[in-house]
């Protein structure tokens, strides 16, 4: 406790690693973890008192005043030591990780909410005024908004009856930011598996201590039903419930199927909030009067005043990683916050990821299993198209076995699923008379088409031209032509080759905003649409009853990009992918076009041989100190200028402190060395698991050379993505 004249150490926004010395002014005094606000220089900030840094003396009478503290609830000793954690982990300054968890607060005036009564007919009538008497006349207590939209008279109608006395105001108390699940609305009677399953995690939940349990169960075998009864215990026990998903999966779709067993939607937390909505949710959940929220990466910031429960669906998605600012993996974030809090951490996949089986298969984490599908459906049968022999003629990208399979689909009135992971119509355009390819001007990147917004765009920096009619390198006309299919040149091809499908396509450009794309995706729930052309955000957590066949266009895709993750991520995609088709009544295929059709990758999806994959995978993960058997970092060095980052980045290598057990490789160009005119210079590091690869690096660049002008590095560790 620090009283007047006292001084505190402040957290500030700020990208540097101290603490500010502040004095507590007369009349307030202050506990680590109370909000202030202080003046910095010429700005106002604010910054959260904090605790454990060495305290300057007091006697530095220089020092400045804390203005006020604001009306905020304080961030909790849980939350400071998970920021503290954060920074410490992905080598980030405390106060950068801070402010996400203040991302919120300022809560907006609460406007009061007035609704009207009926007191007793006025004197004069009209007809507006008689339809608000009308809509009145149950005697209930109606909000003005909705008043309003139910008659459609005009503010000043209602106004003029309450100044004739006719019609009375009534103070509303304010909206709640998030309705209270009813935990007995509507439980579904679970399989024997499932039951044992949901028994498993409600013990969990009930122990009040940290526990990390695997859920891994094949796609539709109702993970999401067994874990709901999970988030039922830590409410029925008065707690609050966190469940994590990859953002594109807060569709409508989970939004419903949670308010099918609760009777209400959980609290949304991602990007597309709006910010009333956000800060009032924020306080809701700082007074623990938000039950259950259900959020993307930086719902882990939110300050639950008592979380008894993380679920991370999908857990071995790669949206988990932050891949700007502080690189963080919210996956095993959330295993450190369930730490923090003494609360259990569900993580749950078909596929899961490397990393979280192995902590499985060694007993770090808990591991149960869903075998099978719910209601004895059985997992789609997969096999291969060889494209080598069995490809479709030059120009086209669907195989004839694949068009005859959606046919089929079609006809018996099913719905069939196209799969390709890539925007737009072709990757590349080039000039068929002298080879000019069509490149961004400010990375070192292809430009890719899309024909619907007629436009060549970057997918790196945004750079967007208009399609030229003519090559702008010979001038050639109609010369141009485009290599390589997106989803929308598959869409035409589909168009030509079934013209009474009902199509939609799904892409996270196509639809403009983020409700548009909910909207897509019920009507495939729904049926409506029977040829469903999507990338990688249809294969994600969707329940599709009338889907029965899926054909991957292109199987082989993510394999050959020298990721150390490469067959995993493809194993995952497509397994997700193909597991969308047979949820329902009818079973399900899938077709797997691959020049490739001998890849252990595809050999594991066609056995349906998951363990034999994982055994393989982690063998060679193990043998090649990859993680999760080694650690590894990457250093990204970039300027404008070539020579000034790839000077740097050798200037740091020589300065790097020998240790025998690490090695640092390179410097190279990053495999996209130009991003929005900045030049990239990548340092991998690999070492053992035990190797305190934090404490090293953060030594070797305080001894290294100090980035100046407009270079930057940035530092990932246990990087994803290697472009
Ligand atoms: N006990 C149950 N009673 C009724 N319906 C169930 C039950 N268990 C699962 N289902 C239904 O089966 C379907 C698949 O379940 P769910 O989506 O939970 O599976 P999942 O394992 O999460 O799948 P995925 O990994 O593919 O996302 C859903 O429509 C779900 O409502
Ligand atoms: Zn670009």
């Amino acid at each position: 406790m620090a009283n007047p004249g006292d001084v505190v150490e402040i957290l500030l926004p700020v990208a540097l690693e101290r603490t500010y010395s502040y004095r507590v002014p007369f009349g307030i005094v202050l506990m680590p973890g109370d909000v202030v606000r202080v003046t910095l220089g010429p700005r106002e900030v604010v910054g959260v008192v904090w605790d454990g840094d060495g305290v300057l003396p007091a006697s530095s009478n220089r020092l400045k005043y804390v203005e006020e503290r604001l009306a905020l609830p304080p961030v909790s000793d849980h939350m400071r030591r998970f920021i503290e954690w954060v920074a410490n982990w992905t080598l980030t300054p405390r106060g950068m990780i801070m402010r996400m968890a203040l991302r919120a607060p300022e809560l907006p005036p609460e406007k009061p909410r007035l609704g009207y009564r009926y007191k007793h007919e006025p004197e004069r009538i009209t007809p507006a005024r008689r339809r608000v008497l009308a809509h009145l006349a149950d005697g209930f207590v109606h909000e003005k908004r909705a008043l309003i939209e139910a008659t459609g008279v005009s503010p000043g109608v209602i106004d003029g009856l309450v100044d004739a006395g006719a019609v009375e105001p009534v103070a509303l108390p304010p909206e709640p930011p998030a309705l209270m699940p009813d935990l007995d609305f509507s439980a579904a009677s679970l399989n024997e598996a499932q039951a044992l399953a949901a028994t498993s995690l409600q013990q969990a939940v009930s122990a009040r201590r940290f526990s990390a349990t695997l859920l891994e169960g094949v796609t539709g075998s109702g993970k999401t039903e067994v874990y709901f009864e999970a988030v039922a215990e830590a409410v029925r026990q008065g707690g609050q419930a966190l469940i994590m998903l990859p953002e594109i999966a807060l569709t409508n779709q989970f939004l419903d199927r949670f308010a099918q067993r609760f009777g209400v939607r959980p609290a949304e937390w991602h990007s597309g909030v709006n910010p009333g909505k956000r800060a009032r949710l924020w306080h809701g959940i700082a007074k623990g009067e938000v039950a259950v929220v259900a959020g993307a990466r930086s719902a882990l910031f939110l300050p639950f005043a008592d979380l008894r429960l993380i679920i991370v669906d999908e857990e071995h998605d790669s949206a988990y990683k932050q891949e700007d600012g502080p690189r963080y993996n919210a996956r095993d974030m959330a295993v450190v916050r369930a730490r923090l809090v003494d609360a259990p951490a569900v993580l749950a996949s078909a596929t899961p990821s490397i990393e979280s089986r192995v902590n499985a298969d060694r007993g770090r984490y808990g591991h149960i299993t869903l075998p099978e599908r719910f209601g004895g459906r059985a997992l789609p049968a997969i096999s291969a198209i060889d494209m080598r022999t069995g490809g479709p003629e030059r120009g086209k990208f669907i195989a004839p076995g694949l068009a005859t399979a959606v046919r089929q689909a079609l006809e018996a009135g099913e719905q069939a699923l196209l799969f390709l992971n890539r925007r737009g119509y072709a990757p590349l355009t080039l000039c068929r008379k002298c080879g000019h390819r069509f490149q961004c001007p400010n990375c070192t990147a292809w430009l890719v088409e899309h024909r619907f917004r007629k436009s060549l765009v970057c997918h790196h920096c945004g750079h967007t031209a208009p399609v030229p009619r003519h090559c702008p390198s010979c001038e050639g006309e109609d010369t141009l032509t485009p290599c390589g299919p997106g989803v929308e040149r598959i869409a035409e091809e589909v168009a030509g080759l079934f013209p009474d499908a009902h199509t939609v396509i799904l892409s996270s450009d196509i639809h403009g905003s983020a409700e548009r794309l909910k909207q897509e995706l019920d009507t495939v729930a729904k049926g409506e649409a029977n040829l469903v052309i999507g990338t990688q955000l249809v294969a994600k957590g969707h329940n599709f009853p009338h889907l029965t066949l899926v054909g991957v266009v292109d199987a082989d895709l993510g394999l050959g990009t020298g990721d150390p993750r490469a067959a995993e991520r493809t194993f995952q995609l497509l397994g997700q992918v193909t597991g969308r088709a047979g949820r329902g009544d009818r079973p399900g295929r899938a077709l797997l076009q691959s020049y490739d059709p001998g890849h252990p990758v595809m050999q594991a999806l066609m056995s349906g041989d998951k363990e034999s994959f994982y055994t393989r995978e982690i063998a060679i993960r193990a043998k090649a100190g990859l993680p999760p058997y080694g650690r590894m970092a990457a250093l990204t060095i970039s300027d404008e200028d070539r020579g000034k980052a790839e000077s740097f980045a050798r200037a740091l290598v020589k300065v790097a402190p020998f240790d025998a057990a690490l090695r640092v490789l390179g410097p190279a160009e990053a495999p996209i060395a130009v991003i929005r005119g900045r030049h990239r210079m990548r340092l991998i590091l690999q070492a053992p698991r035990e190797f305190a690869l934090q404490d090293y690096i953060r030594a070797w660049l305080a001894a290294g050379p100090k980035a100046n002008g407009q270079l930057t590095v940035e530092v990932d560790i246990d990087p994803m993505s290697f472009a």
